[in-house]
């Protein structure tokens, strides 16, 4: 899965812009504020429908404008053919997505289209911040691997939303919470084993990744926490807490409350790791996820880095380079120098694209005497040597 191309119309300050020829490494560099992020967001707009930094998506918007629109080109893994996308978001909030030249119903299929995978200075909290962001990086890995996963997510939640309503309205729905609770024992089983196979795969990844990008980090661990007591059933578990869920008119246990503890040296790594190696050990889930999709799916996702210098030193930039280049998959990297990736970026003779953006617009660096050879509009082709 690779991006060959992008059109981009009022993108926050991407008036408009089209990129062209993308190689499998992308270095996007400008001064702060030139608008490397907001190339970024245009891909994430693109395979996710909405802005990576959790903001609603109307900021994604130019000021002063009424829509935003990205349209990408690209090719399938292992050449199974070109795909096109198309993504506008109205401040109305109306959304309107197409998937070659045709009307998509949802976002899960551009988002099984255009697999992406945000790499930046916010990553941290993935470790640290609520579990509800845990539970959908699991989920998104699940969703690559497992066609069987998001018809019963979809199920799971329809008949949480029914038991929720039939324990609100209490004895009247006697019957009727009965049949909900034994759907959503048997729909919650299930999530919990796709999950489950999943982590069985991702966690020893995980450990090797991290194991090259923090060798002297001591014994880490990856726990999955399912969201009920793992010796019971899901059906036990609800049965054990159905007065209690009466009560409060919800259902408190289940895949729903389920989360993901990276553990080091017996400690949370989000109470005990500095700030960077918190973003080497995010680094590390998510290039494990990029992994185990290729591994199982035989596809890649497209890695979106903003930023990487932040928080990084050179030593551990580099190894995060290597295992982005290793994975093969195809990335976007900003910074604000020219030289912060390339000189990290390992050097296996490969093309890599260099883009550098100034006031929202990509230039061409042709009449820098330093450029390499311009190959196409807006961009500058060369080995990583240089
Ligand atoms: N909705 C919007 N409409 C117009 N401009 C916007 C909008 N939202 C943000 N901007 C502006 O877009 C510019 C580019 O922001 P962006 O985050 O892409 O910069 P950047 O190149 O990544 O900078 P940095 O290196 O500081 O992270 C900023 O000046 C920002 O204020």
């Amino acid at each position: 899965m690779s991006l060959d191309q992008l059109t981009i119309h009022n993108v926050r300050n991407l008036r408009e812009l089209r990129l062209e020829a993308f190689e499998r490494t992308n270095v996007i560099y400008g001064a702060n504020g030139s608008g490397k992020t907001s190339i970024l967001e245009a891909i994430h707009l693109l395979g996710m429908a909405r802005s990576f930094r959790g903001t609603s998506a109307k900021t994604l918007i130019s000021h002063g404008e009424a829509a935003c629109v990205v349209h990408g080109v690209g090719t399938l893994s292992s050449g199974r053919g070109r795909y096109s996308l198309g993504v506008e978001r109205r401040l109305n909030g109306e959304l309107s997505l197409k998937i070659n030249g045709e009307a998509a119903r949802t976002i899960a299929e551009l988002v099984e289209r255009l697999p992406v995978q945000v790499i930046n200075a916010d990553s941290f909290s993935l470790l640290t911040g609520a579990p509800q962001a845990r539970r959908h990086f699991l989920n998104w890995g699940v969703f690559h691997v497992e066609h069987r996963f998001f018809p019963e997510w979809q199920r799971f939640q329809r008949c949480i939303k029914q038991r929720n309503s039939s324990l609100r309205r209490g004895k009247l729905a006697g019957q009727e919470l009965q049949a909900w609770t034994r759907e959503l024992a048997r729909s919650g089983s299930m999530i919990n084993e796709y999950r489950q196979a999943y982590f069985n795969d991702l966690a020893p990844l995980f450990r090797e990744i991290v194991g090259r990008l923090l060798p002297q980090i001591g014994s880490l661990e990856l726990r999955l926490r399912q969201g009920w007591d793992k010796r019971l059933s899901y059906s036990e578990a609800l049965e054990a807490t159905l007065n209690s869920d009466q009560e409060k008119g919800f259902t408190q246990l289940g895949p729903q409350r389920a989360d993901l503890k990276v553990m080091v040296d017996g400690h949370a790594a989000a109470d005990t790791l500095s700030r960077g190696q918190q973003k080497l050990v995010v680094c590390g889930l998510k290039l494990a996820q990029g992994r185990l999709m290729r591994a199982l799916a035989s596809r890649s996702c497209i890695y979106l880095v903003d930023d990487l210098p932040s928080e990084l030193d050179q030593a551990h930039s580099r190894r995060v380079c290597d295992e982005l280049e290793a994975i093969q998959a195809q990335v976007f990297i900003t910074c604000v120098e020219r030289n912060d990736v390339l000189r990290v970026w390992p050097n296996k003779g490969e093309k890599l694209a260099v883009f550098h953006v100034e006031h929202g617009l990509v230039e061409s660096e042709l009449e820098q005497s330093s450029a390499p050879q311009l190959q196409g509009n807006n961009r500058e082709s060369q080995s990583s040597h240089e």
